[in-house]
């Protein structure tokens, strides 16, 4: 197995280089993100037939939370090295291992921050195997040439599944009749129970899923009302309302689907909770810093909510095992012994299903980037997409340089491509950041690495990428 060592240049690994350049059509020059070595990494292509612009096997990724076999066999097929693992790590754990990989897949526990990838010299890419993105530093990875994926939808309709069978098992009080049953007592009650046909669902974040479940909750006879940021259009005979306070007062359901950002931390709280229905029912399936747990709890034991569903928390633990039993979650105990509470894993999302169409839309778009340079849905830089690269013509070369959005960048690359024929280019920025992609043609071993090092010597550059 390669190490991180064996594709960064060594003076006469570089003479090799050269003598392999010569007698193959293909090859890629990738710089290591600004925060890393000066060192530029050169390395060989081994098919010169398809756009397989690395030494397949030289890429290493590594991926985290049990990310689904469909993603891994995708990847694993490319050729990279795939490090696979079950659970998260810890940051140190991480620290050590990010030190080396390319390319990385997460799901919605392991946490990206800027500590953790000041030490990712190598990684170009980032793959969330999931909605959520919060858990990444976003803008620290586009103003270093990272890219992040993740995957918009797929795992949507499992949790407004989830989200239906909650509110029908809230209404009836089922964890609790089961839970009685389990312990060996019959206890038939009707008090307190309701059927939810003519009841109002209030949504909080009429996205995908939001969306997704308003028609769901319709088709059962609910009326819904929704509340969001954006002016959008409503489904079926489902409402907008203006505020959040509005909904809080009217629902009989209210059920939580927005991002985690600041403006929703602590956005459902004892305010909201004495804005509610007495008898009303919470669900949280979105991220667990949006309702206040401590809040949540008084508003159980003094009745005003009759029951509600929480499937995230605030501290979620890497793997599976005990998890109450720490001091983050002071409120365990609490939680753990209210009636009529669904307490779930954080498994909105967890369904077959989803986990084989997210596997596979973050191990394509993985693949596409680390190959063809290829940002189309990445959620941190702009979105550049050139036609593939036919690799049929030798002395053709894909060329990607992301740099700083700043005034006369342009100029200065397109002096240096300029030098070839530029048969196609697209450039778009986002931010402070910019990304170029061109595919040119009149290449050769000696003058594509001219290329490379002139466009490495910018001021404004973050990172090249050369692929043929
Ligand atoms: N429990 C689980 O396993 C899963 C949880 N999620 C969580 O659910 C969240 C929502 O997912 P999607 O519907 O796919 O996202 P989405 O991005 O399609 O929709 C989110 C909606 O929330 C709205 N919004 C944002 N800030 C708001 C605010 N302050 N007040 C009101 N509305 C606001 C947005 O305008 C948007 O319409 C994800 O961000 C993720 O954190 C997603 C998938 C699985
Ligand atoms: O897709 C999301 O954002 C989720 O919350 C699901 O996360 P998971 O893949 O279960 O870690």
């Amino acid at each position: 197995m390669a190490t991180a060592q064996d594709i960064r240049p060594r003076k006469d690994e570089l003479a090799a280089q050269a003598q392999y350049l010569s007698t193959s059509p293909t090859a890629s020059f990738h710089s290591p993100s600004s925060h890393g070595s000066a060192l530029q990494r050169i390395i060989p292509v081994v098919n010169a037939k398809h756009l397989k612009p690395f030494a397949t096997e030289d890429i290493k990724v590594l991926l985290l939370e049990n990310v689904n076999q469909a993603g891994r066999d995708i990847l694993s097929a490319q050729g990279y090295q795939v490090e696979f693992l079950k659970s998260s790590l810890s940051e140190d754990q991480l620290i050590e291992k990010i030190r080396d990989v390319h390319v990385i897949g997460i799901r919605s526990k392991t946490k990206l921050s800027e500590r953790i990838l000041k030490e990712a010299k190598n990684l170009i890419v980032i793959g969330c195997f999931c909605i959520g993105t919060n858990q990444v530093d976003l803008q620290y990875a586009a103003n270093h040439g990272i890219a992040v994926f993740n995957s918009p939808f797929s795992n949507s309709r499992s949790v407004a599944e989830l989200v239906i069978g909650e509110i029908i098992a809230l209404a009836r009080q089922l964890g609790d009749r089961s839970n009685e049953m389990h312990n060996g007592t019959w206890n038939k009650v009707s008090n307190k129970c309701w059927e939810i046909r003519g009841k109002t669902l209030g949504i909080v974040g009429y996205g995908h899923i939001g969306a997704q479940l308003s028609v769901l909750a319709e088709s059962m006879g609910m009326s819904v009302i929704f509340y969001d940021v954006l002016n959008l259009m409503a489904l079926g005979t489902a409402r907008q309302v203006e505020t959040l306070d509005a909904l809080m007062a009217e629902a009989d359901f209210i059920t939580c689907h927005v991002p985690e950002v600041p403006e929703t931390k602590g956005m459902i709280g004892r305010k909201q909770f004495d804005q509610m229905k007495t008898g009303s029912y919470l669900i949280n399936a979105s991220r667990g810093t949006v309702v206040d747990i401590p809040a949540l709890i008084d508003a159980m034991r003094s009745g005003k909510v009759a029951g509600a569903a929480l499937d995230v928390y605030p501290n979620e633990p890497a793997g599976n095992g005990d998890y109450f039993n720490n001091d983050l979650n002071t409120w365990g105990a609490d939680l753990r012994a209210l009636k009529n509470l669904i307490l779930t894993p954080h498994i909105g999302g967890s369904t077959e299903e989803a986990q084989s169409a997210i596997g596979v839309e973050v191990a394509q778009a993985l693949t596409r980037y680390v190959n063809e340079g290829t940002t189309l849905g990445a959620v941190n830089l702009p979105e550049v997409n050139l036609r593939s690269l036919t690799m049929e013509e030798p002395d053709h070369a894909r060329v990607v340089y992301i740099h700083k959005n700043i005034p006369g960048v342009l100029r200065k690359v397109n002096e240096i491509i300029g030098d070839h024929n530029v048969d196609k280019q697209m450039t778009d920025s986002r931010g402070d950041v910019a990304y170029l992609m061109a595919d040119i043609s009149d290449v050769n071993t000696t003058n594509i690495k001219d290329l490379y090092e002139r466009l490495e010597s910018l001021p404004s550059r973050i990172m090249t990428r050369i692929l043929y």
